[in-house]
């Protein structure tokens, strides 16, 4: 078989080693499945024009043991996929159809998107592992295995990597070994091709000739296989944009509400969270913290300890708020996969941050072991570190993310105050004017109180206003069964209010005085407010003020 005799040929020590795991790990998925339940995702890159030969060296090795056989396998019945797009290069789509013709492959052509075609493709032909040309360094590979489940929300299927552990250079050593064809944009200084309208060549590649025309080298001459991406960048420019905007937009929605106000997320990373063996102690630390500068708090949530929810909720979270604040799943520990879930919201891979390990070597010596120190790895080009004397490593910054490493109520306010002192210089989060507030204690009903309140928050529609019950012996439920007539006329705004108030109620107690929370920053409006409500209210409703 011509590329098993290449390589066994070759000089190459780390290309065989390579090439041995990945016919292993193509040997073990042919054992598991069916050819039938197999399927090749196929689009010719250069990485999936590496997997094709490696699948077909892997599947002659397999049916017929004769490594060292001459001449070409030209059986190759294993499924192939290709997710044809109108924004495909000309070039990368001819080369796909002629790859199929030269190698006899069975090509399932799909033109819908990725997991609509994948549905369909696992219901009607029985597909249940399918392989891909993903390497480590890519976005998409972050958190996956060489056997890999395909994601919560997708289509169930096995992911089958077999050079994911593969660099850029392993992949040229490989393509130019073996001398099989490749497509000819990587000869024009394409490194990784996506879409036209998100792919460029090189510039690292990048060469004048005599007369100052611009010309590109071939892809398998880029020395730094790190920035195999940079001719992808002008996506990852776009992205950007698209989620200032998003942010923008968020603030609108929130403008409308109330002036300046800005918003932010807490996500919380901890199965022990979830599991209720421990107690999430920062959310309402962090919730004060933030109210303390001004901002509300839109959201606060608890994840998974998993990529996929952590990128989840990150991705959905930072285009509806001005900041999200992550903390928990952050360090060595096969479950600290926080940053990690950050880099795939993002689209960017987990890279080494030489700075980053410099501070973790100070801190931890040669307690680190490995040939690389995990922790090190950031979301790479986004990352911005947030140095302060007093802390032991920097805070991470990607974006409108802040991902903050305490553990504890004590290390997360001595954060807190570093990034509000680095602030002064850095403007990380800007700090708005605090809320006043302030508690109205009412000796009547939440069904009397109702009606009033409704009318009030259409009258002051800038000033949260929130209701909490306290302990004591009025029981709602009696009063309201006491005043059912007046409760059919308060429907209507029963669920207004509650619509309106939800965002900052709680309940101590279902029974008990009711207490009325205004929230405002401008304190001549909640006296306004306050002597509005006092006026709609019977005579001697209000038992008490409190300022908060
Ligand atoms: C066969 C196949 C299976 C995929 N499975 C998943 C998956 O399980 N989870 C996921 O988030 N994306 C999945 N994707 C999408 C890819 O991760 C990625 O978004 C896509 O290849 C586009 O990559 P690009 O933006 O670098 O061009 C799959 C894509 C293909 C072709
Ligand atoms: N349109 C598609 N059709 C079928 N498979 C695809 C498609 N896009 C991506 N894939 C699968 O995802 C893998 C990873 O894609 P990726 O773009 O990173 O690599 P590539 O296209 O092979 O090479 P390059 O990095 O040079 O673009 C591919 O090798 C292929 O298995
Ligand atoms: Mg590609």
């Amino acid at each position: 078989m011509e590329i098993d005799m290449a390589i066994r040929g070759s000089n190459d020590r780390r290309l065989k080693t390579k090439y041995d795991n990945a016919i292993f790990v193509i040997r073990r998925a042919l054992a598991l499945y069916t050819i039938e339940e197999i399927a090749f995702s196929f689009n010719g890159g250069k990485d999936s024009t590496v997997l094709l030969h490696l699948l077909r060296a892997g599947y002659f090795l397999q049916t017929t043991e004769k490594a060292c056989s001459n001449g070409d396998a030209t059986d190759f019945p294993i499924r192939t996929i290709y997710f044809e797009s109108s924004s495909a290069f000309p070039e990368i789509n001819s080369f796909t159809y002629d790859m199929a013709e030269k190698y006899g492959l069975i090509v399932d052509v799909i033109r819908t998107d990725f997991k609509s075609g994948l549905e369909s493709l696992i219901k009607k032909k029985l597909v249940r592992a399918i392989f891909l040309g993903v390497r480590i360094g890519d976005p998409t590979a972050v958190g996956q295995e060489q056997f890999s489940p395909s994601s919560p929300g997708w289509p169930p299927f096995m992911r089958v990597n077999p050079i994911l552990d593969w660099s850029y250079r392993d992949v040229w050593a490989f393509l130019l070994t073996c001398k099989v064809p490749y497509c000819s944009l990587y000869d024009q200084g394409y490194t990784s091709i996506g879409s036209v309208f998100d792919t460029v060549p090189n510039s690292l590649l990048s060469v004048s000739n005599l007369n100052g025309e611009e010309k590109f080298r071939p892809a398998y001459l880029l020395s730094d296989g790190r920035l195999e991406r940079a001719g992808r960048l002008k996506k990852v420019a776009s992205q950007a944009y698209v989620n200032s905007h998003a942010v923008s937009n968020g603030n609108s929605i929130t403008n409308t509400l109330n002036g300046s106000t800005l918003t932010a997320s807490i996500i919380a990373v901890g199965d022990e969270i979830l599991s209720g063996t421990v107690e999430d102690q920062l959310q309402p630390l962090l919730c004060r913290k933030l109210h303390s500068i001004g901002w509300l708090v839109s959201e606060s949530l608890v994840v998974r300890n998993d990529i996929d929810s952590v990128a989840d909720e990150v991705e959905r979270k930072r285009s509806s708020n001005d900041m999200v604040f992550l903390y928990g799943g952050v360090g060595p520990l096969h479950s600290d996969v926080t940053l990690a879930g950050v880099a795939k919201a993002f689209g960017v891979r987990l890279a080494p941050d030489e700075e980053f390990e410099e501070y973790l070597r100070h801190l931890f010596g040669d307690k680190c072991i490995g040939d690389r120190n995990e922790m090190a790895l950031l979301p790479e080009g986004i990352t911005q570190l947030l140095h302060h004397e007093r802390l032991p490593v920097p805070l991470i910054k990607c974006q409108n993310v802040i991902v903050l490493t305490g553990a504890n109520a004590e290390e997360l306010d001595e954060q807190w105050n570093c990034l509000i002192e680095l602030n002064e210089s850095a403007g990380l989060v800007q700090i708005n004017e605090p809320f006043v507030m302030k508690d109205l204690t009412l000796t009547i009903s939440d069904v009397e109180a109702c009606q009033p309140l409704s009318k009030l928050c259409l009258e002051f529609p800038d000033i949260f206003i929130g209701k909490k019950y306290m302990e004591n012996n009025i029981n709602p439920f009696i009063c309201w069964l006491q005043s059912t007539f007046l409760c059919y006329l308060s429907m209507l705004f029963i669920h207004l209010t509650y619509w309106v108030l939800c965002k900052v109620c709680h309940r101590k107690s279902r029974s008990g005085d009711l207490t009325i929370n205004f929230k405002v920053k401008d304190k001549a409006r909640l006296d306004l407010v306050i002597e509005a409500l006092r006026k709609k209210l019977p005579p001697g409703s209000v038992s008490g003020q409190v300022n908060q």
